[in-house]
């Protein structure tokens, strides 16, 4: 046949060694929007002029810390001396999360490293969060690294194959070298807590408060501390209590009148007019209930503001606010759930499962339902086997973080009682959560059969 000349568009059959590029797709859509139509399409309509001032880790300024003057300037006091070149005393700060240390500290550093450099003096505030660390080596090491990018030198350690004594050295030597002054801030100091039997926390205390008196650390030095736990104290040993010796400042739980204020004082990370009315005292509330906690607030005030912007509204509203703390309540939920025991994990998984398989109830679960998919559950996995009782008090126990509603059910005249469990909300995440639990893992693979066992079961109950 003289070439492939058959009218038709076959490329198949094309003769040209180079017509081998995939064709690109069809595009049966021509009215789908590209990336950058799409990213470009929202910007502007946010109900944010200035998101970063409601992110919990923005430095604010000055004027928008409220509430917490007498903190503020008990801070002040004690660091002033600073400026005339004497040692400040150490300081511990303490109460619950978010209610403002952090934010008083480093405010007050802030302005010192400010007012020393105008003097020629070199103030250097070393900061630490020690909560993600596990060993005093490694929290030494953490104060080398974070004063080597405060000078913008290299560590000049490695962090493994040399003695913790080898980096204290190198941290004093950094500091004399760059400092003229400075200020140790260990935040979360009582999760320090190593793996001897001395503390961590102690051995650091101690080593950085005698680093100043003994001239280890040419100039002068200083420790603030800070922790949410009123009696860390009562833990450090007596050595390093006489060498720290702190000067105390309290932090109380926000009230919410003050969170409003807090709130308010950010108002303008939003557009003008872009909050209905009710919006700062519904998150103040709400904020108010999980122990005045500031953190908490900013966070929900945030997240109330994405919402808006992820549904295109213009403004925020109380549902908002409502919806975001669902969503806060929920993640906390979750987060309690994977801290279970694998037996009511097992619990949990079966009465969820009998929820989301069987169509004919309201994803209620009578518990001899769900305790016939938990005994089919643990065979599967070869797991311990509890009782009725048990797994009905496992189920039970789950009311208290607001998971699952448990209710007493009677079937009618001598038919008998029994416990009835429901989920406040779509139990479909839980299942999803339970199953990348490795030791539950096997039930995923077997779902198809875990629907017919829940069906069969439910209907055996139900027509019996
Ligand atoms: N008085 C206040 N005025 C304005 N903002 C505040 C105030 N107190 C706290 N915040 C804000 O709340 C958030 C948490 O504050 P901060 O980190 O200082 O709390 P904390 O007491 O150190 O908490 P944690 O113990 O959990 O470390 C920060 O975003 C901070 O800016």
């Amino acid at each position: 046949m003289p070439g492939n000349d058959t009218g038709t568009s076959d490329s198949a059959h094309s003769d040209d060694p180079d017509d081998t590029a995939v064709d690109p797709p069809v595009d049966d859509n021509s009215n789908q929007k590209t990336i950058r139509e799409l990213l470009e399409e929202d910007s502007g309509k946010s109900v944010f002029v200035n998101r970063n001032l409601v992110e919990p880790d923005t430095i604010i300024d000055e004027e928008r810390i409220v509430g917490r003057d007498d903190q503020l300037q008990a801070v002040v006091a004690y660091l002033k001396p600073a400026l005339r070149d004497e040692r400040p005393p150490n300081m511990l700060l303490y109460g619950p999360s978010g209610t403002g240390k952090s934010l008083i500290v480093n405010a007050v550093c802030g302005q010192i490293v400010e007012l020393c450099e105008s003097q020629d003096i070199n103030f250097g505030v070393v900061s630490l969060n020690c909560q993600p660390i596990t060993t005093l080596d490694r929290a030494v090491y953490k104060l080398v690294e974070t004063v080597a990018k405060d000078v913008g030198v290299d560590a000049g350690v490695p962090a493994t194959g040399v003695s913790t004594e080898q980096k204290y050295e190198r941290l004093y030597d950094l500091i004399n070298t760059y400092y003229d002054s400075v200020i140790f801030i260990l935040d979360e100091i009582d999760l320090l807590v190593g793996r001897e039997d001395e503390p961590a926390y102690s051995k650091l205390l101690y080593q950085l408060s005698r680093a100043g008196k003994t001239d280890t650390i040419h100039g002068t030095v200083s420790v603030a501390a800070l922790t949410n736990d009123p009696k860390f104290m009562e833990n450090v040993d007596g050595r390093s209590e006489s060498s720290f010796n702190p000067e105390d400042i309290p932090f109380s739980d926000y009230d919410a009148n003050q969170l409003r204020e807090i709130l308010e004082h950010r108002r303008d990370a939003f557009r003008n007019g872009a909050l209905s009315d009710d919006v700062i005292p519904l998150v103040a509330a709400f904020a108010a209930q999980s122990h005045g906690d500031a953190r908490k607030g900013i966070d929900l005030f945030r997240k109330a503001g994405d919402l808006a912007d992820r549904q295109n509204d213009d403004i925020v509203t109380e549902s908002h606010v409502r919806d975001s703390q669902d969503e806060v309540d929920k993640d906390r939920m979750l987060t309690q759930i994977e801290g279970l025991s694998t037996q009511k994990k097992i619990s949990l998984y079966a009465t969820a499962a009998v929820a989301v398989h069987t169509t004919h109830t309201t994803a209620s679960v009578p518990s001899p339902v769900g305790y016939q998919v938990y005994k089919w559950i643990t065979e599967l996995l070869d797991a311990d086997q509890m009782t009725r009782e048990t797994y009905i008090k496992y189920v039970k126990e789950l009311n208290t973080y607001g998971i699952v509603d448990a209710e007493r059910k009677s079937r009618g005249r001598g038919q008998g009682m029994h416990m009835e469990f429901s989920f406040s909300d779509n139990p479909r995440p839980i299942l999803d959560l339970l199953a990348e639990d490795s030791r539950l893992t096997a039930i995923a693979d077997e779902t198809e059969h875990l629907k017919t066992i829940a069906q069969a079961r439910m209907q055996k109950f139900q027509s019996s």
